[in-house]
């Protein structure tokens, strides 16, 4: 018989748990458990990195079978959620710049403190937010939320014991100031009822890799004293060469996603803009009020939550899964469909009023004077709207790393979360995203020339 196969969500970055290797395979203590546990139970399954909080709303959408992500059980999660047994214990820390003088939340008073959206850790620093009276800010990933703190724009942040140890161990400039508390203990999460024979054979497995040694290996594979560093790149490929060279597999897979999202969304979104702005100028006042709802609608949301809407939202309601890739086109035509809607819709307002007098009067019916005389002149007009509009699409697609898309601006973060080198690799994403700009700008200005008279 076929192997059941199943859809598992992860942290893209919560190392030891769950990071990206140099060589863009997935690894960690959950993913290295997992797999061993696939092994001997005898399924399959995909993988989906994305951040925490969003593998936990996917679940909950049921867009995903289960969570692997150093997630804690917790008596409101298991509300919601069936939990594996425990397989790792954990605990909420806080720390601090490795320079910093402070020593307890009460050295906290007026300073931000940063923490990491969906975790326990951010329930535990904000339950002390009144007390000690400093302002929080949150953060979708571990490593943007240290980096926060290294970089001195907070003064703390909280997270789980094992994982912020594990940070220090491998040279990140930050001290833990406090002693575990919480006490929370890790599980594999699937929705509450469903996915039943999942969970069983994760226990069973879990079991048997306690029993015959494997857990104890994979562990000590990222905790023995004598391990070698995993998450850090070799120091040769420090320079911004040498960074693009160990991640080319990986730059260039983000930058191949960012296109692919880019040019099929403004194919769609031009289409679904050129109709809003026709309908937004025809004679009957239905399809006029329809065009500007639309447009209303969708240009007064913002992209992101058009993004989780369609990915979790819709999901929820109707229990059918949405890829993510597709989930991301939707928003993005909407999005960008709108505002072109919007702007081709005064495009054809600009064309003279008498130019449709004359060619009604010359005898050309409503659509054709439509098509042969108001759209060609407000076409023309609009080019330049058309190339800031295609640019903008461009730029937006790097929202959609939210929903676990792994574009270029995901891709940089999860190349930081593995070397630490915040500067160059945000050097070279953005000069990836100028080179692009600079590609569809020129062929934009080559088009608008071809269509000059
Ligand atoms: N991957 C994570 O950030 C998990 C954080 C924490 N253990 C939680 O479950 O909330």
């Amino acid at each position: 018989a076929d192997k059941p196969s199943y859809t598992i969500a992860t942290d893209a970055t919560y190392a030891p748990f769950d990071f990206q290797a140099d060589n863009g395979e997935y690894r960690g203590i959950d993913l290295d458990l997992l797999k061993e546990i696939s092994k001997s139970q005898g399924f399959t399954y995909t993988l989906k990195p994305m951040s925490f909080n969003a593998a936990v709303q996917a679940l909950d959408a049921k867009q995903v079978d289960g969570v692997i992500a150093g997630m804690s059980i917790t008596p409101e999660r298991k509300a919601k959620f069936d939990f594996s047994d425990p397989y790792y214990d954990s605990g909420e820390v806080m720390a601090v710049g490795k320079n910093s003088k402070i020593t307890s939340p009460k050295d906290l008073k007026g300073k931000t403190v940063a923490l990491k959206t969906g975790t326990v850790a951010a329930e535990y620093g904000k339950s002390l937010q009144k007390k000690y009276g400093f302002k929080v800010k949150y953060f979708n990933d571990s490593n943007t939320m240290y980096n926060d703190v290294i970089n001195g724009n907070s003064a703390a942040c909280f997270e789980d014991y094992p994982v912020m140890a594990y940070g220090i161990k491998n040279g990140m400039d930050l001290k833990i100031v406090t002693k575990p508390v919480g006490g929370g203990q890790y599980g594999f999460a699937v929705n509450k009822g469903m996915n039943k024979a999942l969970i069983t054979s994760f226990n069973k497995g879990l079991k048997q890799a306690r029993k015959d040694g494997t857990y104890k290996k994979v562990v000590d594979r990222y905790l023995s004293t004598k391990k070698t560093k995993l998450t850090a790149d070799s120091k040769s490929s420090r320079t911004v060469w040498g960074l693009l060279k160990t991640n080319k597999a990986a730059f260039l897979s983000g930058f191949w996603m960012t296109i692919k999202l880019t040019v099929i969304s403004i194919i769609f979104a031009t289409i679904l803009g050129i109709c809003l702005g026709v309908m937004g100028v025809v004679p009957s006042r239905i399809l006029r009020g329809v065009s500007s709802t639309i447009i209303y609608v969708f240009r007064g949301m913002p992209l992101m939550v058009l993004a989780f809407f369609i990915y979790i939202g819709i999901p929820n309601l109707t229990g059918d899964k949405i890829p993510a890739i597709v989930a991301g086109i939707i928003a993005l035509t909407l999005n960008e469909g709108a505002y072109t809607g919007a702007f081709v819709k005064g495009g054809f307002k600009a064309v003279d009023k008498g130019q449709m007098e004359a060619a009604r009067s010359l005898g050309l019916p409503y659509g054709k004077s439509m098509l042969r005389v108001i759209m060609p002149q407000g076409l023309r007009i609009m080019i330049p709207s058309f190339v800031n509009q295609f640019i903008i699409t461009l730029k937006d697609t790097s929202i959609l790393s939210v929903i676990g898309l792994f574009e270029l601006t995901q891709t940089g973060t999860i190349i930081i979360s593995r070397n630490m080198e915040g500067f160059k690799v945000w050097t070279i994403i953005a000069l990836i995203y100028i080179v692009v700009i600079t590609l569809l700008t020129w062929l934009s200005n080559w088009a608008e020339r071809r269509t000059r008279i």
